[in-house]
């Protein structure tokens, strides 16, 4: 018998090394937010849809929450309204809320819905508007001890998994824009994308949070080193919190939100590494930083 050489004998082996995972994943829920920031470059775009459709196939259930900050930015700039921001979150006046509207249901969410169904009849958008998927009311942070009133800006008070589920069920790629109602539906709220994407993965019951952004992870002391911290458990990320700074706060708040409240895993990644959400799933070779629940402690990556 001749012994013929299988040059594509290591593709079967990369195959057979990702079963572990993909047994410990399977029919699992991952919540995946998408940032604004990661979203400028076209091939990256590209390879995050081939990537959540992967995990669809994978026998998963991918929910995709994004954000949109630069876009609604210049959207605004082209409207002449002024961005502004206060304790990381933009003051948003009635005026602006409709761009905000505009641009996340209209324009980044159709975009990402787009290219998730190149792959097949998948992705489903929606806001949080639909279904009462997200109810809020105004929220008013703390700066200074002072309670400011920034506008239309939300602070998520309900979650109804509903419609997300029934689309999960069937089969599809929920694609969601952080958008909220009023209890009253006289209003409605910009939510910002990463506290959605939390509220959500923690009512969904998901195994895990996954952030992808313009960095590495969580820096240990940025900006002054890009050290990055790649394991850390909810308490220890309590302690970091009053220290973290502008865009790092919404994220890593959810992240403990998020492990708090039933999520097994909350990470922070790389969306400018290609693939970076299949090595975060499928290998050991995780990259960014993740939080686990305090019982995990002493545990390993
Ligand atoms: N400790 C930290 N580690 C990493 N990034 C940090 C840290 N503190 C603040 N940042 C800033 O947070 C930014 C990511 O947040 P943001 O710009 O809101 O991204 P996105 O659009 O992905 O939500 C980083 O680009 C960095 O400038
Ligand atoms: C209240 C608030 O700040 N909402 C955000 C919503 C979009 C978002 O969060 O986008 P990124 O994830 O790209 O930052 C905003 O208006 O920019």
């Amino acid at each position: 018998m001749s012994t013929r050489k299988h040059t594509a004998l290591p593709k079967a082996q990369i195959l057979v090394e990702a079963l572990p995972w993909l047994t410990r994943h399977h029919g699992r829920t991952v919540v995946i937010k998408f940032g604004g920031n990661a979203m400028i470059d076209e091939d990256l775009k590209a390879a995050f849809a081939q990537d959540v459709v992967f995990l669809r196939h994978a026998g998963l259930k991918p929910v995709v929450v994004h954000g949109g900050g630069p876009q609604i930015s210049a959207q605004l700039d082209r409207h002449g309204l002024v961005s502004e921001f206060k304790a990381g979150l933009r003051v948003t006046t009635p005026e602006a809320m409709d761009v905000v509207r505009m641009v996340l249901a209209g324009q980044v969410q159709r975009e990402l819905v787009g290219l998730l169904n190149q792959h097949g009849p998948l992705a489903v958008g929606m806001t949080g508007e639909d279904a009462h998927t997200i109810t809020a009311t105004q929220h008013y942070p703390k700066i200074d001890g002072e309670s400011v009133d920034i506008g239309r800006v939300g602070e998520i008070t309900a979650i109804d998994t509903g419609a997300i589920q029934a689309l999960l069920d069937d089969g599809r790629i929920p694609v969601v824009s952080s958008i909220a109602r009023s209890a009253d539906d006289h209003h409605v709220f910009n939510v910002n994308a990463d506290t959605a994407a939390a509220a959500l993965a923690a009512a969904l019951g998901a195994e895990t949070l996954m952030v992808l952004t313009d960095v590495e992870g969580l820096y240990e002391d940025w900006p002054n080193s890009d050290e990055v911290i790649s394991r850390l458990t909810a308490r220890e990320l309590e302690k970091l919190l009053p220290e973290l700074s502008s865009g790092m706060v919404p994220k890593m708040e959810g992240c403990l939100h998020a492990v708090r409240n039933g999520v097994n895993t909350a990470r922070v990644i790389d969306g400018r590494v290609q693939h970076s959400i299949l090595l975060e799933i499928f290998t050991d070779e995780g990259i960014g930083t993740m939080v686990v629940p305090d019982e995990h402690e002493g545990g390993t990556r």
